[in-house]
């Protein structure tokens, strides 16, 4: 006879797929009903129809055969208001401090910040920033993308996401893409988002989605900032003074020298910078030999000015390196590249 105690242990270890926390302590599970080695149980969900319903009776149902069950069934609720309630103060604990700061920024709290940055608008900002953070992630680092280019989000179609994330009150799940976390505007663009989450907060956006969002458990958050110099860079050095920079440009000189205002404006607000990222570099002909169509040199004139590497040389992906999105295939051309972008950014930084 199976006892709920050995259950409730056996049902630790299963998470809820969207807050990466374990059933039991989410207080999920109750009324567990044992006859025999039949077990009987309800989950009781966040929102009532959880598209991942699905999962999470998958995962308990093998937890539970694992220790001798013969069959499970599983009912499915939902939490009550003041469940939600009680939920969300406890997401919201870890992602706060007390004086309401974003926990992320806790010089403890060992997350890693990177923005990406240009200068001009198209050199490839978003493609670095989201083939990075897949890349990282494929090396086994838990990584969180926030699209900070408010006006001009792109992420979520680059990643082909087409779901919203879940809200449970005022704090939002981000979305999971290639195993990156995934915040953007984009996804409150309609009017069936929060008040909180669209225009009156503006000024305090990039500390509504630091604060708002459960990120759980993060080594690196990348930000892609949106082009130029302007207020949103001027935010994220106040907020986020440990963020070290990445710097994208095409090899064409106007693109280069434009660039170099967001270096200098990186070493202004004391932003340590990463390197250069030259993308867009070539495009490779069939037979091997290299086609340079914007020219040659932007990213190394860029990083002698800012006194820093070229970290890559991105060449032009052919159509068959993606299943559809931006993200590149891991054995790809450019998706090699950028797994080796990634060791050399997880070396510079930490030195
Ligand atoms: N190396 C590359 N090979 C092929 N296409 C690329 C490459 N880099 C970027 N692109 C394409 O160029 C376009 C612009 O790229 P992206 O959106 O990343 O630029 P951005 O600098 O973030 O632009 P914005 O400033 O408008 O946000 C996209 O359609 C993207 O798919």
């Amino acid at each position: 006879m199976l006892t709920v105690e050995q259950v409730m242990h056996a049902l630790r270890d299963v998470q809820d797929p969207e807050l990466h926390k374990s059933l039991v302590e989410l207080n999920m599970i109750r009324n567990i009903r044992i006859d025999g080695r039949h077990i009987q149980l309800e989950v009781v969900l966040t929102i009532q129809g959880c598209p991942l319903k699905a999962k999470i009776k998958a995962d308990v149902e093998h937890a539970l055969r694992e220790i001798g069950a013969l069959s499970v069934d599983i009912v499915f609720g939902a939490m009550t208001p003041e469940e939600r309630a009680a939920l969300t103060q406890y997401l919201k604990k870890n992602s706060t401090t007390e004086t309401g700061m974003p926990a992320l920024l806790r010089p403890d709290s060992g997350v890693r910040f990177i923005a990406v940055t240009s200068g001009k608008g198209g050199v490839g900002k978003s493609t670095v920033t989201i083939n990075l953070a897949a890349a990282l992630a494929r090396m086994g680092k838990k990584v969180g993308i926030l699209d900070a280019d408010i006006y001009g989000f792109s992420i979520p179609s680059m990643m082909q996401i087409a779901d919203k994330p879940t809200m449970i009150e005022k704090t939002a799940i981000p979305v999971v893409s290639h195993n990156v976390k995934v915040m953007s505007m984009g996804f409150f663009a309609d009017d069936n988002s929060p008040v909180m989450w669209r225009g009156p907060m503006l000024n305090k956006w990039i500390q509504n989605f630091l604060a708002n969002t459960h990120w759980g458990e993060l080594d690196y958050l990348l930000l892609d900032l949106p082009p130029g110099t302007g207020d949103v860079a001027i935010d994220v050095a106040a907020m986020i003074p440990q963020a070290k920079e990445v710097i994208v440009t095409t090899p064409h000189n106007v693109a280069s020298h434009v660039a170099s205002r967001a270096g200098v404006m990186a070493k202004h607000t004391k932003h340590d910078i990463l390197g250069v990222i030259e993308n867009m570099a070539y495009y490779e002909e069939s037979d091997g030999s290299r086609n340079y169509l914007f020219g040659r040199g932007g990213g190394e004139r860029l990083a002698e000015r800012l006194q820093t590497d070229v970290l890559a040389r991105v060449p032009f992906a052919r159509p068959e390196e993606t299943t559809g999105s931006s993200v590149y295939d891991e054995d790809s051309v450019v998706g090699e590249l950028f797994r080796s972008l990634a060791e050399d950014v997880l070396y510079k930084d930490a030195q």
